[in-house]
C-alpha cells in the first residue's frame, strides 16, 4: 500500500532528480561528473551538511572532507534551491561488474522542481563541473601509475597501481636551449586551453611527443617537467607487461583525462618493427571491434595475442580516447632511427624533441640550478667550459654529476675546476681514439700484399671513371 501511495505522489510531485552515477554508463571508465561533483559538495556545500566524513582520499595531500553517505545537502543557483544526495545501491546480479571489488554502485542524487529542468541541466551541471574540477586540480596530489602485469588484474588487483608523484625537475631546473623550452612549454599551455579548437576540428583531445637522445640527456626529467607544468597525472606504461592489443586497449580506457601517457624506451620495450606483416589482418579485426572493448576469447585467433603495430597505431591515434578529456602521448628513446617510421610519423607524434649532449645555454642552467652561480661570478672559468663544451659530448647527467659533490657556493670554483679536468680528460680520450682508429684503418692496408693493394687502386680508378661517364 505504501509503494502504491508513493507511486502517486511521485507521480504528482513537481520535483525531478537526475542521477550521477560513480561509472559512466560503459563502466570502463569513471565517470569524470562524478568526481567533479564530488569534489564540489566537499568545497562548496559541506558546510551546510550535518554528517560529514573525513578521509584521506586517493592519494590527495590532505584531511578529504566530504558528505556523509545517504546525507543531504541543499545547494541554491540562481535563487534556486537543489539538495544534493548520495545513493549506495547493490548491484543487481545479473550484471557482472567489470570493476571486481565494487559491491555497491554510488550515485550522486540532485533533486529540483522540474520548471528548473533547462536551468539545471545547461547552467547549474555544468557550473557544478567547472568548480569541482577546480576543486580537485587545486586540492590534489597528482599520481604516478603503473601498469600491472594483467595476470594481476583479477578480483583484487587494478590495472594501474597509483604512487604520490613528486618530481622536483621543473622547465626552469631543465637545462637545455632556452628557445626550445619556452617554445615547448608555450604549446603545452594552448593544448591544455584548447578544447574547443579540438572538438571543432574533430580530433580527439591529445598530443604527442616523441623525445629522443642519448642516454643522460634529460628525456625522463622533461616529462616529470611537463607534468608539473601542466599538472597532470603520469601513467608509465611498461610495454613488457602488455602481452596483446586488448590489454593495451583496456590500459589506455583505464587512464583518466589530464593524464601523460609516458612509453620508455619505445624501440627496446618490444619489438612492433617485426609484426607488420600482421597489419592487414589485425586492422580488419579491429574495424570490427571499435565499439568496445572486449574480453579476451579464448577462441580469438592469433592476433589478440600479440601487441602489434597495429595495436600500437590505433592506441596513438586515439580510437578509444574519444571517451574524454586531454592526454598527452609521450615515447622516448635512444635511437630514433630504430623506430617504425609508421610509429612516429608526423601527425602520430605532433612534434620530435630531441634532448642532445649538454652544451653552454645548458651548462649555465645547471650551474644555476646546482651551484646558484652565474656566468660573471667565474667568468674565465666558464669561458673555458663553453670552448670545451663545443668540443666535447657529454651528457648534462655527467655535467651535473661534476657539480654535485660540494654544493656551497664558497667550493664553486672547486666544481668549475674539477669539470674543466674532466672535460679536458674526455677530449684528449676522444683524441686518441680517433687517432686509433686512423692506425688501425693504415694497419690494414699494410696488412695487403703489394699485389691487393694495386688490385684495389685499379678498381677504384675503375669507380672513379664510371662515375665520371655517368656523370657525361
Ligand atoms: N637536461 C637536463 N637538465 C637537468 N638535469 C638533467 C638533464 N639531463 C639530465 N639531467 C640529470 O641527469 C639525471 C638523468 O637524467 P634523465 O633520467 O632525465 O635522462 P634520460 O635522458 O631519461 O636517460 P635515459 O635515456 O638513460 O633514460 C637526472 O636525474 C637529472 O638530474
Ligand atoms: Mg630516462
Amino acid at each position: 500500500k505504501d509503494l502504491w501511495m508513493n507511486k502517486i505522489s511521485a507521480y504528482f510531485s513537481p520535483y525531478v532528480h537526475i542521477a550521477i552515477s560513480e561509472y559512466g554508463a560503459e563502466r570502463f571508465q569513471r565517470s569524470e561528473l562524478f568526481d567533479a561533483v564530488e569534489a564540489y559538495l566537499s568545497e562548496d556545500c559541506a558546510v551546510r551538511a550535518r554528517k560529514l566524513k573525513a578521509e584521506i582520499g586517493r592519494g590527495r595531500k590532505n584531511i578529504q572532507i566530504s558528505v556523509d553517505d545517504s546525507q543531504e545537502v541543499s545547494d541554491t543557483f540562481r535563487n534556486v534551491p537543489l539538495w544534493w544526495r548520495t545513493v549506495k545501491e547493490k548491484p543487481s546480479y545479473n550484471v557482472i561488474s567489470y570493476h571486481p571489488g565494487d559491491e555497491d554502485r554510488r550515485f550522486y542524487k540532485v533533486v529540483f522542481h522540474r520548471s528548473h529542468r533547462n536551468m539545471v541541466v545547461h547552467k547549474y551541471l555544468p557550473h557544478v563541473l567547472e568548480a569541482g574540477r577546480e576543486a580537485t586540480a587545486w586540492n590534489r596530489q597528482r599520481r604516478l601509475f603503473t601498469n600491472n602485469p594483467s595476470h594481476r588484474w583479477n578480483s583484487s588487483g587494478a590495472i594501474w597501481s597509483p604512487v604520490a608523484f613528486h618530481h622536483p625537475a621543473t622547465f626552469d631546473t631543465l637545462a637545455m636551449d632556452p628557445t626550445d623550452k619556452e617554445t615547448i612549454k608555450g604549446e603545452l599551455m594552448a593544448f591544455k586551453d584548447r578544447k574547443e579548437y579540438y572538438s571543432k576540428v574533430g580530433k580527439a583531445w591529445k598530443r604527442g611527443y616523441l623525445l629522443f637522445g642519448p642516454p643522460g640527456t634529460g628525456k625522463s626529467t622533461m616529462i616529470a617537467a611537463m607534468a608539473n607544468y601542466l599538472e597532470y597525472d603520469v601513467y608509465d606504461l611498461e610495454l613488457t607487461a602488455v602481452k596483446n592489443n586488448t590489454e593495451l586497449r583496456k590500459l589506455f580506457i583505464e587512464t583518466t583525462g589530464k593524464s601523460i601517457i609516458v612509453i620508455e624506451d619505445i624501440d627496446c620495450s618490444v619489438d612492433l618493427t617485426g609484426k607488420r606483416k600482421d597489419k592487414k589482418k589485425a586492422r580488419e579485426k579491429f574495424n570490427d571491434n571499435t565499439k568496445l572493448p572486449i574480453e579476451p576469447n579464448k577462441d580469438d585467433d592469433d592476433d589478440d595475442t600479440k601487441l602489434t603495430l597495429s595495436g600500437m597505431l590505433n592506441f596513438i591515434d586515439g580510437l578509444w580516447s574519444a571517451c574524454g578529456g586531454e592526454r598527452i602521448i609521450i615515447f622516448t628513446t635512444n635511437n630514433k632511427d630504430k623506430l617504425d617510421p609508421a610509429l612516429i610519423r608526423p601527425g602520430r607524434m605532433d612534434k620530435h624533441i630531441e634532448m642532445s649532449y649538454c652544451r653552454y645555454e645548458a651548462f649555465k642552467v645547471l650551474a644555476n640550478n646546482y651551484l646558484d652561480i652565474t656566468e660573471h661570478e667565474f667568468f674565465e672559468l666558464f669561458g673555458e667550459i663553453q670552448q670545451l663544451l663545443e668540443e666535447i659530448d657529454i651528457s648534462p647527467a655527467d655535467v651535473a654529476e661534476k657539480l654535485m659533490p660540494i654544493s656551497t657556493k664558497k667550493d664553486a670554483g672547486a666544481c668549475l675546476e674539477g669539470l674543466v679536468v674532466a672535460l679536458k680528460i674526455a677530449k684528449q680520450d676522444a683524441a686518441v681514439k680517433v687517432k686509433e682508429a686512423a692506425n688501425k684503418s693504415t694497419e690494414k692496408e699494410e696488412a695487403l700484399t703489394p699485389s691487393e693493394q694495386r688490385r684495389i687502386g685499379e678498381e677504384e680508378q675503375k669507380d672513379d671513371n664510371a662515375k665520371d661517364e655517368a656523370s657525361y
